[in-house]
């Protein structure tokens, strides 16, 4: 059920997707369903240039031949389709699960439609009953980790096969157990000041929509903008 939930959210967020846009391409379990439907469509005659936010994208979108172009050519991306660890319904994230938040985040920074997609179980009151991951440069690791325990975060650091996990920019992982968050805007800037933190998971006003898998449907998210 949460496959076919992944799928209903990722076919439906790929709709958005219009010819000649530049396309952003999020890593994770559930973003594979879009970029597996990006592929069909573009053998159909769907004509957009893509931006992998992982080198596992990279790969799968080059598999389904899903042209690409270099993020420093271009200044915005049209419209990016991503996963989440959790999300709430004002549209608070964590992401980088799967290790790729940092190249997501730059990705998202520049994106104008931020589609995020979801099965139900991701779907959250309040975030942080998922670790939020915190990729930091290695020579730094511990000096953050003594950090972040005066945010009452407790640090883990991501190993994978008995081995320190090192992301696709060659950094650690910390993942960090705030128990629920309050703030999390108030977390993400503190997390933004720590000296050694390349990047974190709370993703904060960059998502335009969510859209999550719930049993057979989907349900949309959107926040109200107040002009
Ligand atoms: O680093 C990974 C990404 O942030 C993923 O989008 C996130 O972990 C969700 O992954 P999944 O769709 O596999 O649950």
């Amino acid at each position: 059920m949460k496959d076919q939930e992944k799928k209903n959210a990722a076919l439906e967020a790929v709709t958005y997707i219009k010819s000649g846009q530049v396309v952003g391409l999020g890593t994770g379990s559930t973003a594979y369903f879009a970029i597996q439907r990006v592929g069909e469509l573009i053998k159909e005659g769907l004509t957009i240039k893509a931006i992998p936010t992982s080198e596992e994208t990279k790969r799968l979108a080059m598999e389904l031949s899903i042209p690409l172009i270099d993020i420093n050519e271009v200044t915005t991306i049209d419209i990016t389709i991503d996963g989440a660890d959790e999300f709430t319904a004002g549209l608070q994230l964590i992401k980088g699960g799967g290790g790729a938040l940092l190249r997501e985040k730059i990705v998202a920074s520049i994106t104008k439609q931020q589609i995020i997609i979801a099965d139900s179980s991701k779907k959250v009151e309040k975030l942080g009953a998922f670790k939020v991951p915190v990729e930091v440069i290695p020579f730094a690791a511990t000096a953050v980790a003594h950090k972040l325990k005066s945010l009452n975060g407790a640090a883990i650091l991501r190993t994978k096969n008995n081995t320190v996990y090192l992301t696709d920019q060659q950094n650690y992982i910390l993942d960090v157990d705030f128990g629920l968050i309050d703030e999390p805007a108030a977390l993400a800037k503190a997390l933004d000041h720590i000296t050694g933190v390349v990047e974190h998971g709370l993703f904060i006003d960059l998502a335009s929509m969510v859209i999550c898998g719930q049993g057979e449907k989907t349900e949309t998210y959107k926040v109200l903008k107040t002009l």
